[in-house]
């Protein structure tokens, strides 16, 4: 029986469904793995007996990964899951930032006891007139799973799109449409913008991007929106461009103690993956890749460790070793093996920034001692005995 800790709410209705042979526990000491949303792990003491953790949907700013790789801990994501409920979201922000629809539904609901507010109703809404979005300047920062959805609806809507993102992948780029103009520099982008829509990542060379250099450059009584994280954005900036104009609006889905007090704002409660349906995809990646990783030790969507796949484990044994990404790894894990007469079927060795893996099947179970001398190496972080 494999056992799973879950924290947060995975979803609305609490159902989280791992099938035959998994059992949802109560403590996390008592787990193999965790299912997580948005709790912050900084500083929590994670169990030895977790293996994986998976974070239902995009953002892993609140799980020290790279403390976590050292321990042989795999930390996945699910990249793309709620990337359409976000999107959405945002699209509304745009629509809401632009014309007085809030205002206007508050207006009616503090007249409701009005005998005449059909005709009332007519004279205010001069307070309430907008804009449209069709032929303002967007600028998208970050053309990810969701900055490169955004761009595209933007697109739809009629709007002049451009977009910034250094480190695009291709099949973001890919399904970028034509009509998104790609910039060099967040300078670049932001001049003159009408409208500027944040996705990126909260890591370091992101914390504060938009400061008050990459205001001053928006036309005059912009929009800026940021449903991506709290420290993208200065937030004291951010506060002083509303209040001095630059800003005409700004919607976030952060309520910090600062974005709370700023005026002409929209502040929401990190609901921007808040449907069922973002939800259910993004529990349902997390939980296959970490069934695939406890069942076979398989690593798909994995923010600190390589890609890795062997398919489902069929020989005698697996064994996976979660190292450093140095040199002669491989030369003494097979050594071991070598010394211990082990004849391995297959062997896979993948690596991705500091951390690799090194995956293999063999035609017989290996003695414990053998499994306690792929321990001692220097640099193995973890040694499993999938099967
Ligand atoms: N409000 C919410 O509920 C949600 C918030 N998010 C946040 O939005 C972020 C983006 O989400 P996804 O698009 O799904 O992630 P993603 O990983 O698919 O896309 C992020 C994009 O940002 C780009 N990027 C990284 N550093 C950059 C930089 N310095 N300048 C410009 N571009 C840079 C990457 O190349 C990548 O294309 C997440 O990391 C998370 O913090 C994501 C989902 C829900
Ligand atoms: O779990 C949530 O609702 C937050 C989603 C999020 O912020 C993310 O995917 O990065």
């Amino acid at each position: 029986m494999r056992r799973i800790k879950t924290i947060d709410d995975i979803t609305k209705d609490g159902q989280v469904e791992f099938g035959e042979g998994y059992q949802i526990v109560s403590e996390a000491s008592e787990a193999d793995a965790i299912l997580m949303r948005s709790t912050d792990l900084h500083g929590y003491e994670l169990p030895p007996s977790i293996r994986a953790i998976a974070r239902c949907g995009a953002g892993v700013n609140n799980i020290p990964v790279e403390e976590y790789a050292r321990q042989g801990v795999v930390v996945f994501n699910s990249p793309g899951a709620n990337a359409n409920a976000v999107k959405e979201i945002v699209i509304a922000m745009l629509i809401l930032s632009s014309r007085g629809v809030v205002q206007s539904m508050e207006w009616v609901r503090a007249h409701a006891d009005d005998p005449d507010i059909l005709v009332d109703a007519e004279k205010a809404k001069k307070a309430f007139v907008g804009h449209e979005l069709k032929g303002k300047r967007i600028g998208v920062v970050g053309l990810g799973n969701v900055g490169s959805k955004v761009a595209n609806a933007c697109v739809d809507l009629g709007m002049d799109v451009f977009g910034y993102d250094p480190f695009i992948s291709v099949e973001h780029a890919w399904a970028l449409s034509q009509s998104v103009q790609r910039v060099g520099t967040l300078e670049d982008l932001c001049r003159n913008c009408d409208y500027l829509t944040l996705h990126v990542p909260s890591k370091p060379d992101t914390v504060g991007i938009i400061g008050a250099d990459q205001l001053g450059l928006l036309k005059p009584g912009a929009v800026l929106i940021n449903f991506a994280r709290e420290t993208i954005i200065d937030e004291d900036a951010v506060d002083a461009a509303l209040r001095g104009g630059r800003l005409s609006w700004f919607s976030c889905d952060f309520a910090t103690p600062k974005t709370v007090r700023m005026p002409n704002t929209f502040i929401t409660t990190h609901s921007g993956a808040g449907t069922g349906e973002a939800e259910a995809n993004c529990a349902d990646m997390a939980i296959s890749e970490l069934k695939d990783y406890l069942e076979n030790g398989n690593i798909a969507n994995s923010v600190n460790y390589p890609s890795c796949s062997m398919g489902k484990a069929r020989a005698a044994s697996r064994i996976a070793c979660l190292h450093a990404n140095v040199p002669n790894m491989i030369g003494q894990i097979t050594a071991v093996l070598a010394h211990d007469n082990a004849n391995v079927q297959r062997m896979v060795n993948e690596s991705a920034g500091e951390n690799a893996y090194t995956m293999f099947d063999t035609d017989e179970h290996l003695e414990s001692k053998t499994i306690e001398a792929l321990k001692e190496i220097p640099a193995v972080y973890r040694v499993r005995v999938i099967k």
